[in-house]
């Protein structure tokens, strides 16, 4: 057997599942890799999988396992080895996705082999003209230092669950931790359309596959891909190659504070509501604008958003459901 290895935020959640999972994997023969830092998942993961490891499972939250996710592609080996994810964060999107709720539950999904080869989304940045953002800048040729999890010659970066633009600072700093807990990142779309006010929209041209005519071109709220996520608050097809898109027109017309608003915007308001699903779309902010890469913020101005199909072999539970029913309610 190869070896085995958790890479552990200690200071996701409440920390008593880090806990638990820090004891059950030395028991089960994991070596554990503890981060100190804001972004170490990203190193600590290049490393174990460039090390040989076959199992890399990440204990946290969805920013976390995005980032163990990175680290193993950025050491080539996404198509290798086996992830799993031990939801202790506070969101844990994708675990709820996978249907892995417990600590034991994640382990066990590893030993028995229960595992799937899901798609992993991508967001690439390769053809922006210039460099945008400054999170980068200034920083060329100093190779990892600088950026926490960040790498000076990165273009692209994976997302797990969903890519969304339109989220305000704002909005993170007001949402409740409870509905965080509940909704996961869809807490802050729901925040931040309560608080519309606060913002601009987003001047969007969006382009599907290869097309060039855009799909949707206009001021929009939000803009929504989700990988694992259908929008507002169901798993997606992980397994299809292809994208669960939702723009949200700038409509200052709806009252997003009024109770049930989003909930009713997301279900049956299609006027305001565009949903497309396709393997890959090209979004033009004109600007550099806050993407958030499950729940990772990157300033853009242009991203190509694809699918690699089927991609990654990760650990589910007995609950994930590799062919989620679509009901076509929402007007698709
Ligand atoms: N030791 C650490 N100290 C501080 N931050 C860390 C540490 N290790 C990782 N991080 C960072 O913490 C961020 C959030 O982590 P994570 O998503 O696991 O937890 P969370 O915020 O509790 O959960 P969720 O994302 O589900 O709400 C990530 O950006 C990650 O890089």
């Amino acid at each position: 057997m190869g070896s085995r290895v958790l890479v552990r935020n200690p200071e996701s959640g409440d920390q008593r599942r880090s806990v638990q999972a820090a004891q059950e994997a030395e028991e089960r023969g994991y070596e554990v890799l503890n981060t100190s830092e804001e972004g170490e998942e990203v190193d600590l993961a290049r490393e174990a999988a460039a090390g040989g490891a076959d199992v890399v499972v990440a204990c946290g939250g969805d920013g976390t396992l995005n980032g163990v996710a990175r680290g193993v592609d950025r050491a080539g080996r996404l198509e290798e080895v086996t992830l799993g994810v031990v939801p202790a964060g506070t969101g844990n999107g994708f675990a709820g996705n996978v249907g892995i709720d417990g600590v034991t539950e994640a382990f066990e999904s590893v030993e028995a082999g229960r595992t799937r080869r899901l798609d992993v989304g991508m967001a690439d940045w390769s053809g922006e003209s210039g460099r945008g953002d400054g999170s980068d800048a200034g920083s060329s040729g100093a190779g990892d230092a600088g950026l926490a999890g960040g790498d000076a010659d990165e273009t692209a970066r994976p997302f797990l669950n969903s890519c969304i633009c339109g989220l305000t600072a704002e909005a993170s700093a007001r949402t409740e931790p409870a509905l965080k807990q509940r909704l996961g990142v869809l807490a802050y779309v729901f925040t931040t359309l309560q608080h519309t006010g606060d913002f601009e929209g987003l001047e969007l041209d969006i382009r599907a596959g290869s097309e060039s005519d855009p799909v949707w071109s206009g001021e929009a709220a939000l803009l929504l891909v989700g990988n694992a996520r259908r929008f507002p608050n169901r798993q997606a097809n992980v397994e299809d190659g292809k994208l669960d898109v939702v723009v949200i027109e700038d409509a200052p017309t709806i009252d997003y504070l009024a109770r049930g608003a989003v909930e009713r915007l997301f279900q049956g308001e299609v006027s305001h509501l565009t949903r497309l699903r396709v393997p890959s779309l090209v979004v033009d902010a004109g600007e550099p604008r806050q993407f958030s890469l499950d729940g990772e913020m990157v300033e853009r101005e242009r991203l190509e958003i694809t699918t690699r199909e089927r991609v990654m072999e990760f650990a589910v539970g007995e609950g994930y459901d590799p062919n989620p029913v679509d009901d076509r309610a929402d007007g698709e």
